[in-house]
């Protein structure tokens, strides 16, 4: 399966790997990280686009910065990390689950179906008054937006988790995390919780837990192995 040291006991049928994904396993499909030099946070403070109080305090604002991400995102493509990830979930004969804290649809057009986006999804939308969710694919929402179920205007917002709020599907996630024999992070700074603290929780249930990363991220020490390099390198090299 791969020159990178796996221990022999989890390349055989049955193993159960739960994959974590951030920011750099797109960036090399033209879509920016946070922290990176260039990143979203050099040009945005989260606290005025990323949290509930912000959408409060000026949708307008908040909406656009969305909208514009939403555009960045019309037209970019799977990377061959994204690839090789939906190739391992095929080939593997073991269960492969993608946690992804990306709000892009690239692990989707790429094949992976084991797949929880923790942080929402970029191509939803959400009623903050009635809870109503709707697939909006790549339009504007705007202050104009009305929901679809109860008719209120200006409260749309995107599907995806603030700072404050509360990630998605947090009961299955920590189900993988404990019963994974293989736990790999890729492409996150590891700077975010809960996302950060995962490779604890896997380790602690006896996971093995890889970390493939351009740089160390800030939980690199907690990992029983980590490589550097482009995900495009090192995500295939897992896999072939
Ligand atoms: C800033 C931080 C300290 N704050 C938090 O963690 C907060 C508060 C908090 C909670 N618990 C804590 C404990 C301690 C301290 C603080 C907290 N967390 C929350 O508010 C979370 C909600 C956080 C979610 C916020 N929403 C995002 N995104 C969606 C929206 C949007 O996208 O706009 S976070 C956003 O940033 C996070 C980090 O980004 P990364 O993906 O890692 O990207 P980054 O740029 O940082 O790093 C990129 C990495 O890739 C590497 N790289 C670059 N290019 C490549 C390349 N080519 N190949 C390989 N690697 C590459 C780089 O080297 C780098 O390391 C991701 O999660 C991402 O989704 N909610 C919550 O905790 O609710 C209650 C709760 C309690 C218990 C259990 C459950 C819940």
């Amino acid at each position: 399966m791969t020159d990178i040291p796996l221990p022999s006991e989890l390349q055989h049928a049955g193993s159960r790997i739960t994959i974590l994904t951030g920011a750099g396993l797109s960036a090399e499909s033209g879509l920016h990280t946070f922290r990176d030099r260039g990143g979203i946070w050099e040009k945005y403070d989260l606290t005025e686009v990323a949290t509930p109080e912000a959408f409060a305090r000026n949708p307008a604002f908040v909406l656009d910065f969305y909208n514009q991400r939403r555009r960045a995102n019309e037209d970019v493509k799977p990377n061959a990390a994204h690839e090789a990830l939906a190739q391992l979930e095929r080939e593997h004969d073991g269960v492969v689950w993608v946690v992804t804290q990306n709000i892009d649809p690239l692990h989707e057009i790429a094949g992976t179906k084991n797949l929880v986006h923790m942080h929402g999804e970029i191509t939803k939308a959400l009623c903050a008054e009635c809870g109503h969710r709707e697939d909006w694919g790549m339009a504007d929402i705007t202050p104009q937006s009305s929901c679809p179920a109860c008719g209120t205007i200006g409260r749309m917002r995107p599907d995806v988790v603030w700072f404050g709020e509360m990630p998605y599907r947090m009961e299955e996630i920590f189900d993988l995390l404990a019963q994974s024999d293989l736990f790999i992070s890729i492409g996150t700074s590891g700077t975010v919780y809960p996302a950060a603290g995962f490779v604890e929780i896997a380790r602690e249930a006896g996971a093995w837990t890889l970390e493939l990363n351009l740089e160390p991220s800030e939980g690199v020490s907690q990992f029983h192995h980590a490589v550097q390099g482009r995900a495009t390198q090192t995500v295939p090299a897992l896999v072939e």
